[in-house]
């Protein structure tokens, strides 16, 4: 598999020409202030100039979202509009306060106004209520804005003590079979409260038809797992993960009244042989946080327990944020290196690359599997033939 042609990584002279000419007349205070003052040019100009107030002001924004899911407005909202009045006494805040947090708020459209003094939920703020975990993804987002309090430091590498690195105790632990419950148990919960959105794009594309049984390496506490269950009930289910997180996986998996179709192992993937006797196996948001090392490690070791007994026919399924492929969204590869730089370590892959760690691990034929939203996770299948 090769990667799409990179984005234009040598302009044309004719183009270099064209960006020069358009660059110093968009840098020129003559003609900036022209073309405000040209009716037929003015709207461009307005346009061109509240784009980069909102870069400016960005970060107000995400402060703004953060508030209002501090302060469970959304939720507040959800049953119809309130008043002004109403919404500052269900979150607490003076009146002013509450007026101005819901008027910069349907600036984003996160709310609505609707009538003198009353506020209903935005087209974002009811797409937030309906896609779980986002909020939670926002809070987690209080850690990784401090680490990008000071966004040099960070990108000359000076900073190695962040608040995502601890927040991921795997990341840098030299024992993670090791960990905890308290270390594992924070991002546990996220993962799992972010799966929804990722679990339902994974099964839409997720070639699993036919299929026998999955085991899902670092399964978390087993929320794809059981919306695998849910949505293919002939499958026999296991997972592999931490043990600390297993033990979570396993009041779960028994909570979902899965006990009896699902197994769950604890373990170092980076140490232990993973448990054989599923003819597909899942890696979901895992490999971008490792090296080539481990990842090659970690695959083969998958390799080994799919070919077992001489079993054939077995199936990997890569999971995760990719960069350069096709459909993917350049902002969401900006967020994921930005992310992967705060936690210390791991790094979106291109499919050409996911596909030569798998050749290199002994698959064949890694294809890539688009989803319904590159912009969070894209699918690289691939076939663990006999031995
Ligand atoms: C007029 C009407 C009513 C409708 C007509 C128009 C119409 C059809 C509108 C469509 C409405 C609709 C379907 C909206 C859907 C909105 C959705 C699905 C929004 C989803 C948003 C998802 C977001 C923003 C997800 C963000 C995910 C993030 C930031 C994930 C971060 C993951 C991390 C940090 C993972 C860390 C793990 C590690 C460490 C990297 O391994
Ligand atoms: C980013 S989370 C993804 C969890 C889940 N797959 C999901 O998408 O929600 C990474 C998972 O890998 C597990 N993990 C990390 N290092 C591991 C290791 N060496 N052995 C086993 N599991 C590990 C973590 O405990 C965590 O559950």
């Amino acid at each position: 598999m090769k990667d799409p042609t990179p984005q234009d990584p040598h302009p044309s002279a004719w183009r270099e020409r064209w960006l020069g000419l358009r660059n110093r007349l968009l840098a020129s205070p003559r003609f900036q202030r022209a073309a405000a003052a040209f009716p037929l040019t003015r709207p461009i100009a307005r346009r061109r100039s509240r784009a980069l107030f909102d870069l400016v002001a960005g970060f107000v924004y995400s402060q703004v979202l953060l508030a209002c899911v501090q302060l469970k407005l959304f939720e507040q909202l959800a049953d119809g509009p309130r008043s002004v009045a109403a919404i500052a006494v269900a979150t607490g805040l003076p009146e002013e306060a509450a007026r101005r947090l819901l008027a910069a708020a349907a600036t984003l459209g996160l709310v609505e106004p609707c009538g003198p003094a009353r506020f209903a939920l935005g087209v974002h703020g009811a797409a937030l209520l309906g896609n779980g975990g986002l909020a939670d993804m926002i809070e987690h987002h209080t850690l990784f804005y401090a680490d990008l309090a000071d966004p040099v430091a960070l990108l000359k590498g000076e900073r190695t003590d962040t608040a995502l690195a601890r927040f991921w105790a795997y990341a840098g632990s030299p024992a993670p079979g090791a960990l905890p419950d308290a270390a594992v148990a924070s991002y546990s919960r996220l993962m799992a409260a972010t799966q929804a959105f990722i679990a339902d794009e994974v099964l839409a594309a997720a070639p699993l038809a036919g299929r026998r049984s999955l085991l899902d390496v670092g399964g978390g506490e087993g929320a794809f797992l059981c919306a695998v269950a849910e949505r293919h009930p002939g499958l026999t289910l296991a997972l592999f993960d931490l043990p600390a997180v297993a033990e979570r996986a396993r009041a779960r998996i028994a909570a979902a009244g899965l006990s009896g179709r699902a197994t769950v192992h604890g373990g170092d993937f980076r140490r232990d042989p993973l448990p054989e006797g599923a003819d597909t196996i899942s890696f979901v948001r895992i490999l971008h946080d490792h090296d080539d090392e481990t990842v090659l490690a970690v695959l083969r070791a998958a390799r080994q327990a799919l070919t077992a007994s001489g079993r054939s026919g077995g199936r990997v399924i890569v999971a995760e944020p990719m960069s350069g492929a096709p459909g993917a969204e350049p902002a969401g590869e900006a967020y994921f290196g930005f992310y992967f730089m705060a936690m210390g370590r791991g790094r979106p892959r291109t499919p050409a690359g996911l596909s030569a760690l798998l050749n290199a691990a002994g698959f064949h034929r890694p294809t890539l599997v688009t989803t319904r939203n590159p912009l969070l996770v894209q699918l690289v299948v691939a076939d663990a033939r006999g031995p």
